[in-house]
């Protein structure tokens, strides 16, 4: 097999449907799943190689996309989530006793996503959301261990299945944050 980037991209892209209407992310625990609601479809889904995001077992990506932070609810015990690291930008809640990361949250309100809540679309049952569109922080996985030399396989295979690889985020979200930055200033 090729490079194993993350299980739910490495056969090729699903494209979504275009119409997701939200769904509800699962932990991965066999019982007393932690369970959030999601109204509506994801946004800037993409493959993100920091250290920060989680990702699968046996994963170099994570797979993240961006939804309204109003659009998100916990449904189903609540009580077994915990934030990861308090002093992250982005405040991610994991479930205690399976580690999967359920949804972070900027509290931030001047940060340039504020407003935007961060989750893996790997976790909805239902199918149909946004495709990824771009890797991120590609560089990244070196420092969870991946050699140098490794680096222009993995970036040929993203680019083989339609993701262009970045080393932060994508040009548009690049210009949006220093846009975002710049009025700030001016302000
Ligand atoms: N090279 C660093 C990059 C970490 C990073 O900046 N991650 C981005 C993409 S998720 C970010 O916005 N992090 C904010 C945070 O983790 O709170 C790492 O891999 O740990
Ligand atoms: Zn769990
Ligand atoms: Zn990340």
């Amino acid at each position: 097999m090729s490079v194993a980037l993350h299980p739910s991209i490495d056969n090729g892209l699903k494209q979504g449907s275009g119409s997701f209407a939200g769904g509800t992310l699962a932990c991965k625990c066999k019982d007393h799943q932690v369970k959030v609601g999601i109204k509506g479809d994801v946004a800037h889904n993409h493959a993100c190689g920091c250290t920060k995001c989680w990702k699968p077992s046996g994963a170099t990506f994570s797979v993240v996309a961006v939804v309204p932070r109003q659009n998100v609810s916990v449904l189903e015990n609540g009580d077994k989530l915990a934030i990861v690291d308090p002093a992250a930008v982005i405040q991610r809640y994991a479930c205690k006793a399976c580690g999967t990361h359920m949804y972070g949250r900027i509290e931030n309100k001047g940060h340039p996503f504020y407003g935007l809540d961060f989750i893996h679309p790997e976790l909805f049952q239902e199918q149909g959301s946004q495709a990824p569109q771009f890797a991120a922080f590609v560089s990244s996985i070196i420092e969870s261990g991946v050699k140098p030399e490794q680096m222009g396989a993995i970036r040929g295979r993203l680019k083989e299945i339609g993701l262009e690889p970045y080393d932060c985020l994508s040009p548009p979200l690049m210009d949006a944050i220093a846009t975002h930055v710049a009025k700030s200033k001016a302000a």
